[in-house]
């Protein structure tokens, strides 16, 4: 008996093309099959869900160039259809979903966001944890709660992004106290910080890590994720564990994705399985952790903007390797000489 793999690698070996030669679309491909346990996958309903959330260290201005305000205001833009991920989201045929997980502003109810603010924005964490741990589970159970209904709703494909002005901080220390690699490796540029601000970044961060022990904390990710997390990036945590308990495609966007994605790995171990890498993110950390994970992003763009943009600009990728799983002739249906085996 052959199993699914095999199954689906013969049927990829014998499509009209040389072995190997579409690359890593041959590797997703067999990579959602494998997820659906099918050798005719299909991606239904292919989604972007941007968490939105706030930092107590933003306000302090020691981490980040821009002002706390950018992440409501960037909220209010991707609800009038104005961000980037808007426009590629139009361009792909990607329903959009908006989170506030915790940002400093009243929305009002009637916007079309889901509301899971858990408070608004995080405490600082240069003065205490980030938020408690009852906070952090709320967040978790919520992104659990939000991936259900898009299960409900017939989508087993989401691309995850977030906004939060000073969460390449809170990415940053949770990289370095999963990854055991020095916050100097771990911090970068963000949304753009000068020479200077770097290096204040960098010292506020080392003060954060020793004042907090992330150290002792490197395997323990609900504290860790508390004590230094967003909200936003829990609310992802936990959206990515119901993910892949339900076998959906989950598509990873850049450098705070991929931190949170390092959380979720600790508490569901088979996590990566049904991860696809979008991109590598000109965050400079960003190629270290993707290499922890052993990950082979699709794209490299040069992009460090957020909000699931590379996931994006990824579904329509993802989307041809499936289409050529199902619709490309074998060498035998198309009577195309193969190769002497
Ligand atoms: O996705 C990335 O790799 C990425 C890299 C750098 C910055 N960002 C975005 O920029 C914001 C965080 O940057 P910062 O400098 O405020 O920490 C947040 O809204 C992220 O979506 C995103
Ligand atoms: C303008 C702006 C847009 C963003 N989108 C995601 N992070 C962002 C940060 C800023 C500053």
């Amino acid at each position: 008996m052959i199993n699914i793999k095999q199954a689906l690698q013969h049927i990829i070996d014998h499509k009209t093309k040389p072995p190997g030669s579409l690359g890593q679309l041959e590797d997703i491909a067999l990579q959602v099959g494998l997820i659906q346990n099918t050798v005719s996958p299909v991606i239904k309903n292919p989604s972007i869900i941007v968490f939105a959330g706030d930092h107590g260290i933003a306000a302090t201005g020691l981490v980040n160039p821009y002002p706390q305000a950018v992440t409501a205001q960037m909220v209010l833009n991707f609800v009038a259809g104005g961000a980037a991920i808007n426009v590629f989201c139009k361009q792909h045929g990607l329903h959009l979903s908006v989170v506030d997980a915790g940002v400093n502003f009243d929305f009002e109810p009637r916007l079309p966001i889901i509301h899971g603010k858990i408070a608004k924005g995080t405490a600082n964490y240069l003065e205490q944890p980030a938020m408690t741990i009852a906070q952090c589970e709320e967040a978790i159970s919520i992104g659990k709660l939000i991936v259900a209904r898009m299960l409900n709703n017939d989508c087993n494909c989401i691309g995850f992004g977030e906004m939060g002005i000073g969460n390449t901080s809170s990415a940053a220390l949770l990289m370095s106290a999963v990854m055991g690699k020095p916050i100097g490796f771990c911090a970068g540029r963000g949304t753009g910080v000068n020479d200077e601000q770097l290096q204040t970044k960098i010292e506020t961060l080392k003060k954060v890590f020793d004042l907090r022990q992330l150290q002792t904390l490197a395997n323990a990710p609900i504290q860790l994720l508390a004590t230094v997390g967003g909200f936003e990036i829990a609310m992802m945590v936990g959206a990515f564990v119901a993910a892949a308990e339900n076998n959906m495609i989950i598509v990873v966007d850049g450098f705070i994705t991929t931190a949170a994605l390092l959380i979720a790995q600790q508490l569901s171990p088979g996590i990566l399985q049904y991860c696809i890498f979008a991109h590598q993110s000109n965050e400079q950390a960003h190629a270290a952790m993707l290499e922890h994970m052993e990950a082979k992003p699709l794209l490299q763009l040069g992009m460090r903007l957020g909000e699931g943009t590379g996931a994006a600009l990824a579904m329509p990728l993802i989307q041809s390797a499936v289409n050529f799983l199902n619709q490309m002739a074998s060498f035998e249906s198309a009577s195309v000489s193969n190769k002497e085996e």
